[in-house]
Formats: C-alpha cells, sequence, structure tokens
C-alpha cells in the first residue's frame, strides 16, 4: 500500500483517507486537551474567526498559538494545558500548521488528526476503519518539518501491520528544529516539559477524528474497535 506524504502546499483535490500530523504541538494538545474532559475541538481558520465563536457561544474556549493574547484561554502547550479542568468544555483552536492542515482537508470523507501521543490508537483506527493508500498531511515547514514526517511515516507502517520499532521515529523527533526551538524558548506560549510531553508514544489511548458539523470543523475523540 503506497501512502503519500504532502506538505500543505501541495495539497490538491479531495483525499479519500487524511491522516493530518502536527506533534508540535497541536494535535499533542488537542489529545492532551481530550484527555483533560473537553467534548469537542473546532478548528477555527483565523484567531478572529475563534473569538467570534466563542463570543456567540457562552461557555466554549478559546487556544491559540504562541503568546497569551486577550480573549484567548489558553495556549498551544500541553505542558500548560495538563492540569486544567475542561470537563465537559468546547474549545475552539487556532494554530498555525496543524489546525490549518485540518481544514485544508477537511471535505474528506475520513480524517484523522495526530501525533505520537494517539499514534498507535490511530493506526488501528485506520487498519480497522479504511482500506487503502492514506494521505498524511505534513503540517510543519511546509511538508518538511522532521517530527512530523518521522510521525507520519511511522504511523503508515504501523497501519501496515508491521513490528515497528519507534526509537528511531522519535529520535528524528527529539532533534528536529521544532524540538530545539521549543527546547530553546523560541515559540511563544511555551513550557519546559513540552518536547517531553509531545514525543510520549502512545500517551493516550484514542485516536481524533475531524468532522464537518454544519458551517464548522469538529475534532472529536474516537476509540478504535468501539464502531464510535
Ligand atoms: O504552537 C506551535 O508549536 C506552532 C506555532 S509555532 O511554530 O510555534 O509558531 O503551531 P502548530 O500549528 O502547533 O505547529
Ligand atoms: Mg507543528
Amino acid at each position: 500500500m503506497g501512502h503519500h506524504f504532502v506538505g500543505i502546499p501541495d495539497l490538491t483535490g479531495v483525499p479519500r483517507v487524511a491522516v493530518v500530523i502536527d506533534v508540535m504541538r497541536a494535535f499533542t494538545v488537542a489529545a492532551w486537551a481530550f484527555s483533560r474532559g473537553v467534548e469537542k475541538i473546532v478548528l477555527a481558520p483565523t484567531r478572529s474567526a475563534a473569538l467570534a465563536l466563542k463570543e456567540s457561544n457562552p461557555g466554549w474556549l478559546a487556544l491559540k498559538d504562541g503568546a497569551p493574547a486577550a480573549g484567548f484561554d489558553a495556549v498551544n502547550s500541553p505542558g500548560l494545558l495538563r492540569s486544567r479542568d475542561l470537563t465537559g468544555r468546547t474549545l475552539v483552536q487556532k494554530t498555525t500548521a496543524g489546525t490549518v492542515g485540518a481544514l485544508a482537508v477537511a471535505d474528506a470523507p475520513l480524517v484523522l488528526c495526530a501525533s505520537f501521543v494517539v499514534a498507535g490508537p490511530t493506526a488501528r483506527f485506520l487498519r480497522e476503519q479504511a482500506r487503502g493508500p492514506v494521505t498524511f498531511v505534513v503540517t510543519g515547514g511546509e511538508g518538511r518539518a522532521e517530527e512530523d514526517l518521522a510521525c507520519a511515516e511511522y504511523i503508515g507502517r504501523c497501519v501496515t501491520g508491521d513490528e515497528v520499532e519507534a526509537g528511531p521515529y522519535l529520535h528524528r523527533a527529539r532533534t528536529s528544529r521544532a524540538a530545539a526551538d521549543l527546547a530553546a524558548g523560541r515559540r511563544g506560549g511555551y513550557h519546559p516539559d513540552d518536547v517531553d510531553l509531545c514525543l510520549e508514544l502512545d500517551r493516550f489511548p484514542f485516536a481524533m477524528t475531524a468532522h464537518r458539523e454544519g458551517p464548522l470543523t469538529v475534532l472529536r475523540r474516537r476509540t478504535a474497535g468501539s464502531g464510535g
């Protein structure tokens, strides 16, 4: 089975099955948000759209990447999110790469958003629910971000059912430019544990699927084998 690995600028048409990868940090953060009780994540196209959605839906929270900003309740950092109680909340997320990539393929019949923390469940979900090649959207660095490419290739290998050693893939992510920038504090909205938290393989037992729900694109947690 030949998977495709493409950057956001190289997307053409609507893939049949898309897996959007953002290790550092959007889809690590999204998984942490679900683990802290979030019910659904609405992926917003712009920061102003995120704030407008929050305004018009009392109780919703808004998250963006970069430094904290007025109107936003959280930033794109797993280290800063992991102690929040988000039970039952709806979170609106807008980031530079991850949410943009997901919105770019939101019309595909099956869209998953993934990172190392949900890699195994994502591969299991694909084995159970999808047949044939997968389009991996490598969101960072116009398709060249090593942490996203490594995660995409790892999940792609796992989908085939092979025994795959994760170590080399995690090493590529740990030595990526994004990891170096994060570790040096060069990215806004940062916690010192962020790199380690982004490299926790299979930290969570669920996958995450994105769907059009009316005018919105909504990310929800899904457990392989449960039919839902
Ligand atoms: O928050 C992040 O890690 C990045 C933004 S930046 O590269 O740090 O400026 O966003 P993401 O969409 O999660 O890659
Ligand atoms: Mg990224």
